[in-house]
């Protein structure tokens, strides 16, 4: 057995772990890194990375068909759906080098390709090589959640990690969950020509102000998007081509391939987290708001934290323990400012409170709400996107959540993610000029749908400008 030790020892080479590792490392810190898998994690390989590259090959599909509104003929677009996948790895195989082993060895990183498991409270144990480490951080990710509905181990089904191997176009794609990776998924493959049916237990887009995502929802169903919600799976069967899943209220729904997408399991098993006197919720592994586990010499960070689940919020969490394990500051994770974005078309986008949590939190009548329809907006129009919606929910004259639904939203949203956590008041949001005619202007302009009705409708404005009118020469 080798015997190393180093100041930080991270495990997991995902969004999370690489992040510390690379601000760590160019540091001076002696960091150690642990990957039983792939480098990069589930972001690079089984998630964001592939997942936004075959919603890019349904756009294009889309494009085609719809192209008239232009002025342009519809093509009925023709799809190889094998070498859309090779579109989709040859993207993974671009960025891979920025994750890789050399790179971060380059950094001065020891990375060690092996599963670590505790053995000790400060010793780790990774193949035959025994670390021990001043600090130590968990960022082992998750994986799909397979539930256990009755029936589901005896037919053939994909998740998000065997989905991006699969060559032929299912003919018809039942997709059981409708979160943001399932409605993601679902839109993609109706583009690129499957039938698709989403059979989602309590809400699509559960996550998401509803008035928003009733309008991403109507869309994705003139779209030809099937989506049947209150249908909570509760049985499936079948064989290879022909799968149906039948839903607690007896609806029974017949496709040729199966995806379920029904939430996140945290990485945890294999760590043996007791013997290092580790805790665990529901969720992932507890941490305090300085992300510190129940042994406060290891911090856990990521979806194995069992909060918000996106990679953005891996790379915080990143910062937050670089800053205590390189330079011992305290420094907090909050959630108040995370945006999120579910790239569907029209996207969906979120940060800070929705309405009903700013109503929970604030005196209700004091918390108000300023909508901008995109319709109004030129270059939404010119583009014909000029479905959507920016609505903005403001406590004492500040934003304190945004959400977005239409064209970009995800762009858009970073503008309210800036709002929220510089403070900025909704009249510093008016004093801005943006240029014409660009889709920024929404944001502009809902600040001013907030300004108006005190402007406009006030009497004391009216009286006061009277006067003024009066006296001036
Ligand atoms: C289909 C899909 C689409 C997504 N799209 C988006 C998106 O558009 N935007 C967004 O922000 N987020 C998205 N996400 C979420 C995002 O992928 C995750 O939040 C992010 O990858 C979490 O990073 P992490 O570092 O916590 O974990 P991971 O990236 O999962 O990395 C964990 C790593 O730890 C390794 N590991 C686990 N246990 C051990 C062990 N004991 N020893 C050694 N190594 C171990 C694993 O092999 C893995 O490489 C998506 C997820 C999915 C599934
Ligand atoms: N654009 C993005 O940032 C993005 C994209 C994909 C995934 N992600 C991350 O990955 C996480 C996981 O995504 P997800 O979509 O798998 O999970 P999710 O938890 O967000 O959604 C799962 C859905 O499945 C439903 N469900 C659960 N059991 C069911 C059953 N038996 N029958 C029918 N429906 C059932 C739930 O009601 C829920 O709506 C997300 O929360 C997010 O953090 C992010």
């Amino acid at each position: 057995m080798n015997r190393i030790s180093c100041d930080l020892l991270i495990i997991g080479a995902g969004s999370g772990g690489l992040s510390v590792a690379a601000g760590a490392a160019q540091m001076g810190a002696d960091v150690v890194l642990l990957e039983r898998h792939k480098m990069g994690g589930d972001c690079l390989n089984y998630g964001c990375v592939p997942s936004k590259a075959l919603i890019q090959a349904g756009k294009v599909a889309h494009a085609m068909r719809t192209a008239s509104r232009y002025g342009i003929a519809d093509v009925v677009p023709e799809v190889d759906y094998g070498a859309v996948k090779d579109h989709v790895h040859g993207v993974i195989d671009t960025i891979a080098p920025v994750d890789s082993q050399e790179r971060f060895e380059g950094f001065g990183v020891r990375v060690i390709r092996e599963e670590g498991r505790f053995v000790s409270e400060t010793e780790v144990e990774a193949g035959d090589t025994r670390i021990t480490a001043r600090r130590i951080v968990l960022a082992t990710g998750s994986r799909p959640f397979v539930p256990p509905i009755p029936g589901l181990d005896t037919v053939p089904y994909l998740t998000n990690e065997s989905l991006w191997e699969l060559r032929e176009l299912p003919e018809h794609l039942l997709v059981i969950g409708g979160g943001p990776i399932g409605m993601e998924m679902a839109q993609a493959h109706l583009r690129l020509g499957s039938k698709v049916t989403v059979i989602e237990g309590a809400r699509a887009l559960g996550k998401d102000d509803p008035e928003l995502a009733a309008l991403a929802l109507e869309k994705l169903r003139a779209e030809g998007l099937v989506i049947e919600e209150e249908a909570l799976a509760k049985e499936v069967r079948g064989e290879d081509g022909r799968i149906e899943v039948e839903t607690q209220d007896g609806r029974v729904f017949t496709g040729s391939h199966l995806l379920v997408a029904v939430g996140r399991k945290a990485n945890t098993e294999a760590l043996d987290l007791e013997v290092a006197g580790i805790e665990t919720t529901r969720t992932g592994i507890k941490v305090d708001d300085r992300l510190r586990t129940t042994n406060k010499r290891v911090f856990a960070i990521g979806d194995v934290a069992g909060g918000l689940q996106f990679t953005h919020v891996a790379g915080y969490h990143a910062g937050i323990v670089v800053r205590q394990a390189m330079f011992g500051l305290p420094a907090k994770a909050g959630t108040d400012h995370i945006p999120w974005a579910t790239y569907t078309d029209p996207e969906l986008a979120h940060v800070g409170l929705t309405e009903a949590e700013a109503k929970k939190r604030y005196p209700s009548t004091k918390v108000e709400i300023a909508r901008f329809a995109y319709d109004h907006n030129d270059r939404a129009q010119a583009e014909r996107h000029a479905e959507g919606l920016v609505k903005v929910v403001i406590y004492k004259g500040k934003p304190v959540g945004a959400s977005i639904v239409g064209h970009q939203a995800g762009e858009h949203i970073n503008f309210w993610a800036y709002a929220l956590s510089s403070g900025a008041k909704m009249r510093d949001i008016t004093g801005m000029v943006s240029p014409y005619p660009t889709y920024g202007e929404l944001n502009k302009r809902v600040a001013g749908a907030y300004f108006s009705p005190r402007l406009f409708e006030s009497d004391t404005v009216k009286r006061v400008v009277r006067l003024v009118q009066r006296w001036l020469p």
